[in-house]
Order: C-alpha cells, then sequence, then structure tokens
C-alpha cells in the first residue's frame, strides 16, 4: 500500500492526469478481472484485445487510477468517474515497469540481480547461478520456466507467469525475496520480455549470454529484431559473461559492452577469460580443467553434458564478477544442483532409463542427443514434438535432426493451443525422409506419446522424452490443462510391476 503522485514520478513520462493527481493504491494489475479496491489498472494494447476496452470493468472491481496512452478515451472516462485517476503516458509497458519499482521501494536495488539471456541454457544457468551463489553464502532466489523459488523452497507464487514475469509480478517476487531473506535473485530474461520492457529500469549486476540460434519467429518474425532485443540486457548490465565460442551473438556484446566483464569458451585456444582443457563428462559428474589468470584448476561438477559445462562457466564467471575467489567456488561447484527436467535421468524398474530434457530448439536436440549417445544402452528411443504455440517452421527440422539417430521415434505435440494437434504432427513429420518407416510412431497428445515411448522400452534402453510442459500443464485453447510426465511415468511402471 502507497500513496503514488503520479506526476512527479519522472521516469513513467506522465504526459497528463485526469482527476486526483495522487491516489492510496493496493495494486497494481494489468487484468481487469484481477483488480480490486485500490488498485492502478493498466490498460494494454495486446495481440488480441486492447486493456482499454476494460477500463470500466477495472473501475467496477475497485481502481482508483488507470494508466493508458488513448489520451481522448481516457479523458471521456473521466467525466464519468471524477474520484479515479486517470494518467495518460506514451507507452504503458514503460509506465508500468517503473511504477512497479517506485511501489516497491526500488527493492531490486537491494538485491545483486543476475540475468540470464540466450536461446537455450536459460533456465540450465539462472539455476545453475542460485544454486551455486546459495552455497557460497549468498541466498538467492530464482525467476524463470521452472517457477519462482526464494534460496530455500518453491514458492506459491501465481499459478502461472510467463518466464520472465511482467513488471508488476517481478517486483513484487524482488519483494518476497527481500522478506525472505534473500540477497540476490538469478533470473531469465527472455527476449519477449525485452521487447515488452517487462525488465526496464533494473540495472542488472551481471548479465549473462548463453549463445543465439534461430527462436521465438512467432513473436519477432526476423532474426535481426530477435537480437536486438536479447542484445537490449547489456545496455543495463553493471557486467557481462559472455560465451565467445557463440557465433551467434558473442561478437555483437564484445563491440558493445564496456563494463567489466568475463568470456568464456569451451576450448582451450581461445581468447577468453575461462577457457577449458581436457574436459571428461561421464554419468556421474565432468571433470576438466579450467584456466583463469594465466592459472590451471581442477575442476569437477556434478553435470552431464558438454554444454552444460558451458553453462557451468557462466556460473563461474557470475560468481567471480560479484567478488568470490576461484578456489572457493570450485569447492561450492561439487555440490551444485540441477533444474529440474534437464537432463533428469529416471531409473526404470526394468533397468531401462528415462531421460526428461525441455530441448525444443533444433541447436537443443542436436547436442542432447550428440550428448545421449556418448552413455551405455542398447535401443535408443526419442520422444520429439511439436509445439503449437511456437514457430511452425521449425517443426520439420526437428524430425530431420532425430532420424537415422535413434532405434524407435515417437512424434507427439505439446501445448496444442489452437491448433489441430494432426496438424502439427503432420508439420513434423514432414521433415523425415522416410515418414512411413515402422520405426516412427505418431501420438496426438504428450501424455500418449509418453505412454508409447514407455511401452516400446525394454531392459537397457534409453528413452529420450525431449520438449515438454511449463507449469506441468498443456496449454490447449487457451486453458492450461495438467500434465505430468513424472506422474505418466511413475503410473506405468507401478502397473507393469
Ligand atoms: C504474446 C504475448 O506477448 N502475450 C502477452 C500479452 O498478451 P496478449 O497480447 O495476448 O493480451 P491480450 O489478450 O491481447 O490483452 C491485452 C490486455 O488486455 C488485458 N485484458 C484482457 C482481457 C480482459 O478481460 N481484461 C483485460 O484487462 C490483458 O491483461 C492485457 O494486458 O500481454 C499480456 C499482458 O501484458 C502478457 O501477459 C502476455 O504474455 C503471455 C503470458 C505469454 O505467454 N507470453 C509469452 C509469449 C512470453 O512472454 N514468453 C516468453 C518466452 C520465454 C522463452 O523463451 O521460453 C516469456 O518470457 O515467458
Ligand atoms: N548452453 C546450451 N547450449 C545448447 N543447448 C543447451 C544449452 N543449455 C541447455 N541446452 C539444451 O536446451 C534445453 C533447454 O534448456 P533450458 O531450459 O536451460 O533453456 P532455456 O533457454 O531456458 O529454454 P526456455 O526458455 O525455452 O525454457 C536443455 O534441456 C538442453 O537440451
Amino acid at each position: 500500500m502507497k500513496t503514488i503522485p503520479f506526476h512527479q514520478l519522472n521516469e513513467v513520462e506522465v504526459e497528463n492526469v485526469f482527476g486526483p493527481e495522487r491516489q492510496f493504491v493496493t495494486s497494481l494489475v494489468f487484468h481487469s478481472k484481477y483488480v480490486s479496491k485500490g488498485s492502478v489498472f493498466f490498460s494494454i494494447r495486446g495481440e488480441n484485445e486492447d486493456g482499454h476496452r476494460f477500463i470500466e470493468e477495472a473501475i467496477q472491481n475497485g481502481a482508483v487510477a488507470v494508466v493508458g496512452d488513448n489520451q481522448a478515451h481516457l479523458q471521456k472516462l473521466s467525466l464519468c468517474y471524477p474520484f479515479c485517476s486517470f494518467i495518460v503516458v506514451k507507452d504503458v509497458r514503460k509506465a508500468m515497469a517503473f511504477l512497479a519499482k517506485f511501489y516497491y521501494n526500488d527493492v531490486n536495488e537491494k538485491l545483486k540481480t543476475i540475468g540470464v539471456t540466450g536461446t537455450n541454457g536459460k533456465t540450465t544457468v539462472s539455476a545453475y547461478v542460485r544454486s551455486l551463489l546459495n552455497l557460497l553464502g549468498m541466498p538467492t532466489g530464482l525467476i524463470g520456466t521452472t517457477g519462482i523459488w526464494n534460496s530455500r523452497e518453491k514458492m506459491r507464487y501465481k499459478k502461472s507467469t510467463p518466464t520472465t514475469p511482467e513488471a508488476v509480478d517481478l517486483h513484487h517476487i524482488f519483494d518476497e525475496f527481500d522478506k525472505a531473506g534473500d540477497t540476490a535473485a538469478s533470473m531469465e530474461v527472455s527476449s519477449i520480455a525485452l521487447d515488452q520492457k517487462r525488465v526496464e529500469g533494473i540495472l542488472f549486476d551481471v548479465a549473462i549470454h548463453t549463445n543465439f540460434s534461430e527462436e521465438h519467429l512467432e513473436y519477432h518474425h526476423t532474426l535481426e529484431h530477435y537480437k536486438a532485443c536479447k542484445l537490449k540486457l547489456f545496455e543495463q548490465a553493471k557486467c557481462a559473461v559472455i560465451n565467445i565460442d557463440d557465433e551467434g551473438m558473442g561478437e555483437d556484446i564484445l563491440a558493445r559492452f564496456e563494463g567489466p566483464r568475463l568470456t568464456y569458451s569451451l576450448h582451450e585456444d581461445t581468447r577468453a577469460d575461462l577457457t577449458v582443457r581436457q574436459l571428461s563428462v561421464a554419468e556421474d559428474g565432468s571433470r576438466f580443467y579450467l584456466t583463469y589468470l594465466g592459472k590451471e584448476y581442477s575442476v569437477y561438477a556434478p553435470v552431464y553434458g558438454t554444454y552444460n559445462i558451458a553453462n557451468v562457466l557462466s556460473a563461474i564467471g557470475t560468481a567471480l564478477l560479484l567478488g568470490y575467489q576461484m578456489n572457493q567456488i570450485l569447492n561450492a561447484l561439487t555440490h551444485l544442483q540441477s533444474p529440474e527436467g534437464r537432463f533428469q535421468v529416471i531409473q526404470a524398474p526394468n533397468h531401462s532409463k528415462v531421460i526428461l530434457d525441455y530441448a525444443h530448439t533444433p541447436v537443443a536436440l542436436t547436442r542432447l542427443v550428440e550428448e545421449v549417445k556418448k552413455l551405455q544402452y542398447n535401443r535408443l528411443i526419442v520422444m520429439i514434438a511439436g509445439i503449437g504455440i511456437r514457430d511452425f517452421k521449425k517443426m520439420p527440422k526437428m524430425a530431420s535432426i532425430i532420424e537415422g539417430k535413434a532405434d524407435e521415434i515417437i512424434v507427439t505435440v505439446d501445448h496444442p493451443g489452437y491448433h489441430d494437434p494432426q496438424l502439427i504432427v503432420d508439420q513434423v513429420m514432414s521433415g523425415f525422409s522416410n515418414p512411413d518407416s515402422p520405426n516412427i510412431h505418431t501420438a496426438l497428445t504428450r501424455e500418449e506419446g509418453v505412454r508409447k515411448a514407455l511401452m516400446l522400452g525394454q531392459p537397457d534402453d534409453i528413452i529420450l522424452l525431449t520438449s515438454g510442459c511449463i507449469n506441468n500443464s498443456q496449454i490447449v485453447k487457451g486453458k492450461e490443462v495438467p500434465h505430468s510426465d513424472e506422474e505418466i511415468i511413475q503410473e506405468h511402471y507401478l502397473q507393469s510391476s
């Protein structure tokens, strides 16, 4: 609860206020249905709706202030609702970010903030950073695809938020972290969030770049726009950790970022600050020699997969930039915790092994399969999925990547949204050179796909279930339908035992 003097907030860039110049406010809300007594309602123009259409509903629900960009409309409404403040701004999303920051007393500045961007690895890196900083004694929360976690546990925040929450939620979460005694926040910063100014006004202590490849064209339309959005993160960061092996964006950041920075590379003969020699990746963890400032260190990390070593390097770089010593960091690293659903191994009672991995881009799937093929197994069974709420063009690519690399392939659907699941499966299938192969199976729901994959599994097989769930649910016709691969797996083996 706080009094907001709208005109006095420079960064909100107020153009006009109709009605009271200040209000006693109880919450900040961008959906009319969630407005309660004392809320500020932000009317955002979205993909499907114009938030200005819902102002009167918001006022009926108790809004005391409305922020919008349609001056004529707000002025007209102010005549009907003189007790309500109507704030005209140029950019509603930007205003929302700065009002949220003000409302929560700039709590983000009390925390060390670490923002992770990149096409693949955001969830993994942000979870590694949280785990590593916690082990080093800096209580750190996490915000991302796997939910909201304070330094101790998963929090019951809203039922679901996007990977990078809207600004009003984000600052609320920072406030919750602060109240829980946390002093740092590690978070995924998606390109869409940067475009929609969800993190505007935050100066990150460290910004991390993992890699850049084609993704989210359903939103950005061009790769240039996707990259330009990601680059914005480095305009609002004190320090940066940069993957110079990444040809997609590494050089672009290096050319622009002038603050303290650390670069990393998985190769030894590079100009990176952190380089790797003699990497040996095994199921019980990875070992390698790490060079930093002319010194070589022997490293063990309990993670699997070459790409995860790149992710570990970015967490090490972050801890160094936050002032920790290499020896402290490497000690802590031996207890590093990985996020759920990223190379999550489940040993099945019939001696097959189920691996859950969120790989859902062509690059992630390629790297993942390369790593899985290094393991010992009898047959490899892989389930891939077309994602209805993402770019349809990448679906055939997922098929061509997996063709010839697995003994059995199941093609299914994730988050069909408003699309016909058969259409999605057909899109994926069009990428196979031999779609009629008896080893390629289809399933019109993820649940059916998981069951088919498990049925095919025999002792010593690996069953690799890729792509996956957001918030343990599937998005079907605009609704979240509960779904858990793990529950289906447990049920399957209970029934078959
Ligand atoms: C595609 C996209 O950008 N969607 C965002 C957008 O929704 P929208 O354009 O569909 O909104 P809309 O339905 O047109 O409504 C416009 C406005 O009217 C309001 N409204 C609507 C109906 C109503 O009855 N009352 C009301 O007030 C809505 O709250 C909204 O503010 O505006 C909403 C409100 O600001 C966002 O929450 C929503 O993000 C949704 C949750 C989302 O899933 N976005 C995805 C694309 C996303 O951000 N993904 C990234 C990617 C992560 C990754 O890399 O994996 C992420 O950070 O999660
Ligand atoms: N550094 C990396 N390079 C390439 N692939 C990676 C890397 N890190 C993880 N992956 C692969 O990408 C998958 C998704 O990883 P992660 O969830 O960490 O990425 P993300 O960027 O958060 O994706 P999303 O935002 O869509 O959740 C992993 O399960 C793994 O297969």
